[in-house]
């Protein structure tokens, strides 16, 4: 009684005070967000007193297994629901923006204009889909890796709905034109403060889970995990230092200007690439790819040496995104320099990964999820050869500003941390509810060719209008003047921007498969099908089967 009474004590007190910010603010994006935050804190003093049991109802809506297991996974639970539906709602909103530079008639004003939606959309795919997938994974692997049970099972809760509020105060903020401007940390001063709230709760609960751990060794994915969450946590904190101009407003000024501003943000910006799409998901890499494979990692020691270069590169490398400004000429020198050193630790990562499969390279026919880790290896392995090359000075003078970065994020994004993180989640959804596998394999194929093929449409036509604007905006003619205006520009790019358009259609439709699939296996339904290849195998039973097939690798 006394703990329910507390409860709702502290729920109201939040109440109350976000009713109060609420009336007093000096702007409506403000009086917006805290009325946002008093429906949370609203909802959570219901469930506190209401003597139904919700908890009860939810479980049953996402037919929680009734054996709770030897670890907590109710947060990894929802934490794959999430992961999907902030995926189709980043994906769409991609769409959405894609169509919006092919026929600019859809920018519509002024809630879901491109400036607009474009930050939500980063905002989606890196946070909301990206970062739920990390943290469902990083509780998923720490616990079975420590053989532990999670450290603070209530803060690991408060994780997971914090992490959720911090995503909706952040998208509705995009569309109402609250933002800070700083690409990839928009979200004002006070949603920043909410977020390094759950960030040091999900550090506790993370650190807790190894700390209490019964399992000496501490495998090498939880190291990634772990620079991952204290590096973005350092990031997070350094480039949102910042002056609010009202405590009860959305507005203020950040402490770094001029081209101290520039270089902290992109510190930042690299290093959210470095250690959110890449650390955090090599962590990934790490345990479900020999899971998949059934097979240990190729080089424990490479592992290692993979951890300790990556993360010691990658720090220094952000003036790449300043080449020719007013950073000091030995700073861009020193990014290029450490860049174009980084593609040895992340090929290491990638060969690691892909020889991991040494002896069951034949899984890659017959399995669609280590198809979707092979195709996500190789995609990480594209873009860290491409970004070392484009960090380049000289290569940079031509894709800096074009389409050309557009086509390596993406690479990057929906080859590498898209692919990784489906195929994270076709493992894990049959196990966390206790399937004997998932609704169907096939529809995981299906999911892999539209991905791959949405993919190869938009990294093409994106060198392909990369390379043309850089091209056209250098054209000088015989007379000293440019040979092309602007506008010329964009209209050479018209075709380009639609199928890059398309391929992002494709690769939203691999995803509702995914999502139909995932829904369907959670509700206990199994496609009956035959196993992939089947075909092939019938055919190869009646005769002898081909000398690399047959010969048993060496160990
Ligand atoms: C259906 C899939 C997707 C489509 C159609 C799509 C489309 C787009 C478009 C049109 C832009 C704006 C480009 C510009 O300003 O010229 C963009 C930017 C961006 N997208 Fe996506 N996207 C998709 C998926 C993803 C995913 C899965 C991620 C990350 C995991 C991602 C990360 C980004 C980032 C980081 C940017 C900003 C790039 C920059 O400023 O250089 N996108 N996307
Ligand atoms: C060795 C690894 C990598 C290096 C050295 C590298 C280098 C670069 C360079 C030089 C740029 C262009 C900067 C500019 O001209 O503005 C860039 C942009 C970008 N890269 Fe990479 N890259 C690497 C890997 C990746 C990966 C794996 C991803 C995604 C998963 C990624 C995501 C991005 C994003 C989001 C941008 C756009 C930033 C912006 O302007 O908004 N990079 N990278
Ligand atoms: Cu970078």
């Amino acid at each position: 009684m006394e703990t329910v009474l507390a409860r709702a004590g502290w729920w109201s007190a939040a109440l109350l005070i976000a009713v109060l910010a609420a009336a007093a603010a000096a702007d409506s994006g403000f009086a917006v967000h805290m009325t946002i935050i008093a429906l949370a804190a609203g909802i959570g003093l219901w469930l506190s007193v209401s003597r139904v049991d919700y908890g009860a109802i939810a479980r049953g809506v996402i037919r929680t297994p009734v054996d709770p297991g030897k670890y907590d996974d109710d947060p990894i639970r929802w934490g794959m629901i999430a992961t999907v539906f902030w995926g189709m709602a980043g994906f769409l909103a991609g769409l959405f923006i894609a169509l919006q530079l092919a026929f600019p008639d859809l920018n519509l004003e002024p809630y879901l204009n491109f400036g607009r939606v474009r930050p939500l959309h980063t905002s989606a795919v890196i946070f909301a889909f990206g970062g739920n997938a990390l943290i469902a994974t990083s509780f998923y692997v720490v616990q079975r890796t420590c053989r532990a049970r999670l450290a603070f099972p209530r803060l690991a809760r408060f994780v997971f709905w914090g992490y959720q509020l911090f995503i909706v105060l952040a998208a509705t903020g995009y569309l109402m034109g609250v933002t800070q401007s700083k690409e990839y940390a928009e979200p004002e001063w006070y949603v920043d403060w909410w977020l390094t709230i759950v960030w040091v709760a999900y550090l506790a609960v993370f650190v807790g889970t190894i700390v209490k751990r019964s399992e000496p060794h501490i495998y090498v994915a939880n190291w990634f995990y772990l620079a991952f969450i204290l590096t973005v946590a350092m990031l997070h904190i350094v480039n949102n230092i910042d002056i609010p101009v009202s405590l009860v407003g959305s507005r203020s000024y950040p402490l770094w200007s001029g081209v101290q501003g520039a270089l902290v943000q992109w510190w930042y910006g690299h290093n959210a690439v470095g250690f959110f799409l890449t650390a955090g998901f090599l962590g990934m890499m790490y345990y479900f790819v020999p899971k998949q494979a059934e097979r240990p990692i190729y080089s424990y020691r490479l592992s290692i040496i993979h951890f300790w270069s990556l993360i010691f590169l990658y720090i220094w490398a952000g003036p790449h995104h300043l080449h020719y400004t007013a950073l000091p000429d030995w700073a861009q020198t020193l990014g290029m320099v450490f860049s174009v050193m980084l593609w040895m630790p992340s090929w290491g990562g990638m060969i690691n990964g892909l020889m991991t499969l040494n002896g069951a390279w034949d899984k890659v026919r017959t399995d669609p999820i280590i198809r979707m880790m092979v195709m996500a290896l190789a995609f990480y392995g594209m873009s860290t050869f491409e970004g070392p090359m484009m960090s380049i000075k000289s290569v940079n003078s031509l894709s800096h500003y074009t389409d050309w970065t557009i086509g390596h994020v993406h690479s990057g994004a929906l080859g590498w941390n898209g692919m990784i993180t489906f195929a994270a989640i076709y493992y894990l959804v049959p196990r966390l509810w206790n399937r004997e596998r998932l609704y169907s394999l096939r529809w995981v194929n299906w999911h892999f060719w539209l991905a791959t093929v949405g993919i190869v449409f938009y990294a093409a036509s994106m060198w392909v209008a990369g390379i043309t604007q850089g091209l056209m905006w250098r054209e000088y003619g015989a007379d000293g003047y440019l040979v092309n205006s602007f506008v010329e520009t964009v209209a050479a790019l018209h075709p380009m921007f639609v199928l890059r358009a398309f391929g992002g259609l494709l690769y939203l439709a691999g995803a509702a498969i995914m999502a139909a699939n995932v829904w369907l296996t959670i509700v206990g339904r199994l496609r009956e099908e035959a196993p992939m290849r089947q075909a092939a195998y019938d055919a190869a039973a009646d005769r002898p089967l081909p000398q690399t097939l047959s010969a048993t690798p060496a160990e």
